[in-house]
């Protein structure tokens, strides 16, 4: 017999160490009136790892993407709420959104180098940017490949082609990019799922190794990837938020039983 949930029960965490990024009931419409996510009020806790799950359609990308207003780039997509960052509420229209863009990165699900060499992939945006030394651009694009732990492997071959990576190194490049310009807060959509098993272990190392200085919000399908590589965790279904933990309480005794379920793969 199908399990039935009370979809009004909400188990929300407040973190007790100091926040990086929260919202307050944030909202999300698409084509003017389809309400994609109905008023998240949640918070992320600094140099911590926070995994999005939920099945699919459940609002997980949707909601990434508003937390540093990817969704404005989508005709007819409306973010309502707040989202508070360093004091401020970022989802202001009058907040320069390139400058909220540099502070959230984003890494999405399948790594999109330019087509241009492993070196100009970080160099560009920064030469663009005014920087003209280059020592400066040569120390981005090192600190940047070695934040990513790909500096030992690409090193002497920087002038190749970013397009003949693997997709591994691929997506990597594409963490490289993100942090040279120095985010506070990484989003990453699903990072691994295009890559192989062993890719996806190195960028969960690298992600674990990245939380010293960086806050990251992951959205993952993958409940071993959640389990293994986050602190928190994040249940969404149908656009709401239902349970959020630390991951560990998720896992082995989630107050919820549609969190069980979920997370021990008896729905969705
Ligand atoms: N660009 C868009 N225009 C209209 N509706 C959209 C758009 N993007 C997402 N949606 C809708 O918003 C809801 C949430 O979708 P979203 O992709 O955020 O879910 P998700 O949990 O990330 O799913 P998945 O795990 O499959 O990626 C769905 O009903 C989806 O159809």
């Amino acid at each position: 017999m199908a399990t039935t949930y009370d979809w009004n029960e909400r188990q929300i965490m407040v973190p007790e160490n100091e926040i990086a990024l929260s919202t307050t009931d944030l909202r999300v419409f698409y084509n003017g009136t389809k309400e994609a996510i109905h008023g998240v009020t949640m918070s992320f806790p600094k140099n911590e790892i926070t995994a999005l799950i939920g099945p699919s359609g459940s609002g997980k990308s949707t909601y990434l993407r508003a937390l540093n207003r990817m969704n404005d780039t989508i005709d007819g997509a409306r973010v309502t709420g707040e989202i508070n960052y360093e004091g401020v509420n970022i989802n202001d229209q009058k907040v320069n959104v390139f400058e909220v863009r540099k502070q959230i990165g984003m890494v999405f699900q399948r790594p999109n180098p330019f087509p241009k060499s492993i070196y100009e992939n970080i160099a560009f945006i920064h030469r663009r940017a005014g920087v003209k030394d280059k020592k400066k651009l040569d120390e981005i694009v090192e600190k940047s490949l070695k934040q990513a732990a790909l500096w030992e492997q690409v090193k002497d071959s920087l002038n190749q082609s970013a397009l003949a990576m693997s997709g591994g190194q691929a997506q990597r490049l594409c963490i490289a990019r993100a942090l040279s310009v120095k985010p506070e807060i990484i989003l990453m959509d699903e990072p691994a799922s295009a890559l192989d098993p062993i890719s996806t272990m190195q960028i969960e190392e690298t992600m674990m190794e990245l939380k010293k200085d960086y806050t990251i919000i992951i959205v993952t399908h993958n409940m071993a990837q959640a389990s293994r590589a986050s602190d928190n965790t994040a249940f969404f279904y149908s656009g709401d938020l239902i349970e959020y933990d630390k991951t560990s309480t998720i896992f082995t005794s989630p107050s919820l039983k549609s969190t069980e379920d979920y997370v021990s793969g008896h729905f969705g």
